[in-house]
């Protein structure tokens, strides 16, 4: 399905981003994984290569917050690969006690990665076009008590996501953008979350209450992105993903 396609995903070592490149390599996609955890990443990689073949992918240390290591890691993967058609940009952190940093990780990393990749697919620039797919989160579409901070950098992927995705469309740049929003997940952000809530972790117990009721794994929100990459009419959307449903947000209109 994606074979001759090459894709960039950040925050690949761990979680939805290592799910999500599993799924691209298994659809016949090369893809760049780029990750600020440069141990997980070479491990990810590594596990990998064993089912995939050591050509398919290419590790590269990449801090979203820089200008500099996400141009170099664009730069390292259309060398490598010869062009980039997909880019999933889902490095995030939960951190309400440095806020600045969470800002500065979820929505400027999103924005930065979003505008060096359209720098590299533009088709008006040389560019091949594509799609991008902004991890965002249930908790960008409803107040969020339990991580304020976090939501409010949510809530502007969701915003980056559909201009980027209207502005594309009157412009012409033959990219489309989606935004993935997921409730609940088993990951590295679910079990380190009591941790990092600063003053709100005594709301602690709506988190425990609510998972509960069910979680998500990550390969049915990778699932999820390879509907978006994959689905030509998709552009502009928020698709939410519960661990008992699936649905395209209606947002209002003006
Ligand atoms: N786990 C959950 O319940 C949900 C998570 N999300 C979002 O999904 C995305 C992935 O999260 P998870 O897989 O759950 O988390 P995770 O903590 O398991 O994985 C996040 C990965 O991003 C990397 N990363 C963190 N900061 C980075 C930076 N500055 N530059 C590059 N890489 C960086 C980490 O090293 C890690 O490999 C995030 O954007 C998160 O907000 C959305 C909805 C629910
Ligand atoms: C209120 C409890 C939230 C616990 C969240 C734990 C990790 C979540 C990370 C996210 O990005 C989750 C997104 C949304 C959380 C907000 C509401 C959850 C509603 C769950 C549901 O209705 O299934």
């Amino acid at each position: 399905m994606l074979k001759g396609k090459v894709a960039v995903v950040t925050g690949a070592a761990m979680g939805i981003g290592q799910a999500t490149t599993e799924l691209l390599l298994q659809k016949g996609a090369k893809v760049a994984l780029l990750d600020v955890n440069e141990t997980a990443g070479n491990s990810a990689k590594e596990a990998l290569d064993e089912e995939h073949g050591a050509e398919s992918t290419l590790f590269l240390q990449c801090n979203v917050e820089s200008d500099k290591d996400v141009k170099d890691a664009f730069r390292a993967t259309v060398e490598t690969f010869g062009g980039i058609d997909i880019v999933c940009n889902n490095a995030g952190i939960l951190n309400e006690d440095n806020w600045e940093k969470a800002l500065s990780t979820n929505l400027a990393g999103v924005i930065r990665v979003g505008f060096v990749a359209l720098e590299h697919m533009n088709k008006l620039t040389g560019g091949r076009g594509g799609v991008i797919v902004n991890t965002a989160s249930l908790a960008g579409l409803m107040p969020a008590p339990v991580f304020p901070v976090y939501s409010a950098t949510k809530h502007g992927v969701v915003g980056f996501t559909r201009s980027m995705a209207a502005a594309s469309v009157v412009l012409g740049y033959g990219i489309r953008f989606n935004a993935l929003c997921p409730a609940i997940v088993q990951t590295n952000l679910l079990t380190t979350m009591e941790a990092q809530m600063g003053q709100f972790s005594t709301l602690y117990h709506l988190v425990e209450m609510t998972v509960r009721s069910g979680v998500l794994n990550a390969s049915e929100v990778a699932e999820g992105a390879l509907e978006l990459l994959t689905d030509e009419t998709k552009n502009g959307e928020a698709l939410i993903l519960k661990h008992d449903e699936k649905k395209y947000m209606t947002f209002p209109s003006p």
